[in-house]
């Protein structure tokens, strides 16, 4: 699989776990890196309350800092026993446990060991996205805009749509189909919208001792408090131009805002709040989306979902609506980047992370034994 071979689909692996800290995704996809040809099987697997909490107490930790071993192993581990029930790829793409995002000063970190994930499972693992985009000075994220750029070609769209992935922090991807690929001017928009779901969570879990707000039940029963929405929108994040992103907990003041709340008025503010996010966020698209494509676990939450229905001019539906998995999006996108930087084309533009000219990042690792030269 190189650089000169043309466009031979191949079977590919993604693996990703969000800021959510919930588990680890994994799908297979069969791609040449420009296209999808073809959805294969998909597996998930849940981190346990042990491996979140020593997940949790290693973010905001950098590359170099001491004592990351446990949560090393937690990350290597999990992935190796996802990756182990999908067979049959011949590369798999491996995100990591993003514990650290500064772009602007000290970088990004996923915690993970690409290199030791390819020894154990003997193909090659494509790894480390972020950093050579972030080292050219773009964001380093979102990743995931030119798979939805595919994304979009494969369901036929003619006219601009978005996606809009509501995982930990949301992000959205404006694109314009009838460009012929993600890295020509004008095809792509991308960043992150802000918070969606992890300050949510953080409530839920201070407040109710559980991970999240199933259903949006609590926010359902609450109303939401105009005073503080108006606060958070006054934040500075809101006003940048975009291309621009987000670590998972740069929105902590979002529970400050709330503090003084009943738990559901707290709930309903903060659900609006991401979706004010949103709101705000669809204001940078250069020409309205047709539609709005929604990823990601945000996607089962019926209050958020009903308030970014009513804030938009456009159909705002699950991405099962065209046909897509909203829940393994992601991890199908990882496969899809290892398959273009195995064949050394772009991952990230000016459109999608800010950096100034089109960008592959990630490393390729090979097993032993099955060394060749990278392209
Ligand atoms: N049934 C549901 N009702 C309400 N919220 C839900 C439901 N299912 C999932 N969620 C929310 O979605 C979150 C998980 O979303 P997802 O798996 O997309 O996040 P992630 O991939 O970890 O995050 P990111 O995309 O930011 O890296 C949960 O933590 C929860 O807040
Ligand atoms: C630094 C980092 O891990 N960012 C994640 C996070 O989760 C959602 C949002 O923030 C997005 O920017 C990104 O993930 C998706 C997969 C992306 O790169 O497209």
């Amino acid at each position: 699989m190189t650089r000169g071979q043309g466009s031979t689909p191949v079977w590919a692996l993604g693996a990703m776990s969000g800021t959510s800290l919930d588990g680890v995704d994994a799908a297979m996809l069969l791609t040449d890196g420009e296209r999808i040809l073809a959805f294969g099987d998909s597996t998930y697997r849940p981190y346990t309350a042990d491996e979140t909490a020593i997940l949790r107490a290693a973010l905001g930790r950098w590359q170099e800092d001491a004592g990351l071993g446990p949560a090393l192993r937690v990350v290597q581990e999990a992935h190796l026993e996802t990756l182990s029930r999908l067979a049959g790829a011949e590369v798999a793409g491996f995100h990591g446990q993003t514990l650290a995002h500064d772009p602007r000063g000290r970088g990004t970190h996923q915690l993970g060991d690409g290199a030791a994930l390819a020894e154990a499972l003997g193909i090659p693992v494509v790894w480390d996205f972020r950093s050579a985009d972030v080292r050219l000075g773009g964001e380093g994220a979102p990743l995931a805009p030119f798979y939805h750029f595919a994304c979009a070609r494969h369901i036929g769209a003619t006219a601009p749509v978005a996606f809009l992935n509501l995982g930990g922090v949301g992000n959205l991807t404006w694109i314009d189909p009838a460009r012929a690929r993600p890295e020509d001017a004008g095809a792509l928009l991308a960043f992150d919208t802000g918070p969606a779901n992890a300050p949510i969570n953080d409530l839920m879990t201070e407040r109710r001792g559980l991970p999240y707000d199933r259903g949006g039940a609590l926010a359902a029963r609450g109303q939401v408090v105009d005073g503080a929405l108006e606060l958070f929108l006054e934040e500075g994040y809101f006003l940048k131009t975009p291309p621009k992103s987000l670590d998972r907990d740069d929105f902590s003041l979002m529970l400050d805002l709330v503090r003084e709340l009943d738990d559901e008025d707290a709930a309903a503010t903060m659900t609006a709040m991401s979706a004010a996010a949103v709101m705000r966020g669809i204001e940078h698209c250069p020409v309205p989306p047709e539609r709005i494509l929604v990823t990601g676990g945000g996607r089962h939450n019926p209050v958020m979902m009903a308030m970014l229905s009513a804030g938009l001019d456009c159909p705002v539906e699950p991405v099962e609506a065209a046909g897509l998995d909203g829940d393994m999006l992601e991890a199908q996108a990882f496969a899809f980047l290892a398959v273009r930087v195995m064949r050394g084309l772009p991952t990230s533009c000016p459109g999608t992370t800010g950096v100034r000219t089109a960008v592959g990042g990630g490393e390729i690792s090979r097993p032993a034994g099955a060394r060749r030269t990278a392209t």
